[in-house]
């Protein structure tokens, strides 16, 4: 009978598996239910490039605004029919496990939100091998400054990312603003799909190389820092909602319930939603239909608390 290992080995189920396995619980796209694995990132590219084009062509923006002085470090805004000063913002980072993805492919929910009164900013930040994750970190800190330095009278600023973009959107909950002169409007983050500890995710082929020793891991960890530091929440009035698809594997299921369970005995303002029958990218694929759950979730958390 296993006595003394009993919570770590519930804590830590990876460290069981194999190789094979870890990549496999670590590949989103061999979970998808409806398509193949190839397909599906296919259809993931041609969905975002459509609904990218799609909200350029019908939504008034502001392209390629630069938020650093590197050639990465650029943003897009989708502006609602009635600007003005005091609109909620959603930031949104891409995924693509730090290595792939683009703004110009990841404008999903600009056209239900905009339609509601809510500006949305895709965020481009340099992915590997030019970026580190360091840097990546650095780049979404950046481009959070800027958009609250151009809106001071913004209404809120809601975080939104997938997969590795809700990586780096937790990651916030870290920030430290004081070096840059400004304590952003944050109101709530989405995140989606995400990964919150990355030491299972430095022993996968895929990812092995942005994470090149234990301590590259963990200072990347949202959930280490969360578990490790015990603080008060910097931001406690923050709504923060962990969700991970039906379909998602067993491993980024942990990943979520984890991080939520960590935000709530942490004290702050977290929330958990499976999303029914949703795979790992059908969940950004649903969020351009304004009758989605999760676009209902996000709009009505937006203007809860922005009241
Ligand atoms: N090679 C990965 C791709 C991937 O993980 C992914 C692709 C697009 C958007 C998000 C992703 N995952 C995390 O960031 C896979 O097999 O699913």
């Amino acid at each position: 009978m296993d006595v003394s290992g009993g919570n770590h080995k519930h804590k830590a189920p990876w460290k069981r598996m194999s190789k094979e396995e870890l990549d496999n619980q670590y590949s989103p796209s061999r979970w998808v239910v409806r398509l193949g694995a190839e397909e599906a990132m296919r259809t993931y590219s041609q969905i975002g490039d459509e609904v990218t084009k799609r909200a350029r062509a019908t939504r008034r923006s502001l392209l390629d605004v630069p938020y650093g002085a590197g050639e990465g470090e650029k943003l897009d805004i989708y502006l609602p029919e009635a600007v003005s000063e005091a609109m909620p913002f959603l930031v949104f980072f891409h995924g693509g496990y730090w290595q792939s993805g683009s703004k110009d492919t990841s404008a999903f929910m600009v056209n239900p939100l905009t339609a509601q009164g809510v500006a949305v900013v895709i965020v481009a930040y340099d992915i590997a091998p030019k970026g580190t994750l360091d840097q990546m970190v650095d780049q979404v800190t950046q481009s959070i400054v800027f958009v609250q330095k151009q809106y001071p009278g913004n209404q809120g600023i809601y975080l939104c990312g997938h997969s590795a973009g809700a990586h780096l959107a937790a990651m916030m909950l870290l920030a430290d603003w004081t070096k840059h002169g400004v304590m952003p409007n944050l109101r709530g983050f989405f995140l989606l799909s995400g990964v919150y500890d990355l030491e299972p995710i430095m022993h996968t082929s895929e990812n092995a190389r942005l994470l090149p020793t234990l301590e590259d891991a963990q200072r990347n960890s949202p959930l280490w820092h969360l578990e490790t530091a015990r603080t008060q929440p910097s931001y406690p009035a923050c709504s923060i909602l962990v969700t991970v698809g039906q379909h998602d594997s067993p491993e980024f299921h942990r990943q979520s319930r984890e991080f939520y369970q960590t935000l709530c005995h942490g004290g702050w303002k977290a929330s958990f939603e499976e999303l029914h029958d949703m795979d790992h990218f059908e969940i950004l694929w649903n969020l351009t239909q304004e009758d989605y759950v999760l676009t209902q979730i996000i709009l009505k958390t937006i203007f809860q608390e922005s009241r």
